[in-house]
């Protein structure tokens, strides 16, 4: 991103939010990978829908 933006393309991010994050140290929870990889198959095909809307949007 840093370099598109020196040769001056327009950048978008997007980031699929996977789980919580655990904060205390001693707490029982555990982030995990599974988990990671879980929500983001959950959530492929929303994220292929709104990536495809948003290049049809910059299309337009
Ligand atoms: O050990 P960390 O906190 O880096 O673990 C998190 C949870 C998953 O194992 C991984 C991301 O998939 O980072
Ligand atoms: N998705 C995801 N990435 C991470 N990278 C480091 N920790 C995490 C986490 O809990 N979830």
């Amino acid at each position: 991103a840093i370099v598109a933006r020196h040769c001056g393309m327009e950048v978008l991010a997007m980031s699929l939010i996977t789980n919580c994050c655990v904060m205390e140290f001693d707490s029982d929870q555990k982030a995990n990978h599974e988990e990671v990889l879980e929500t983001g198959k959950a959530r492929s095909k929303d994220m292929q829908k709104l990536i495809s809307k948003i290049v049809e949007k910059i299309a337009s």
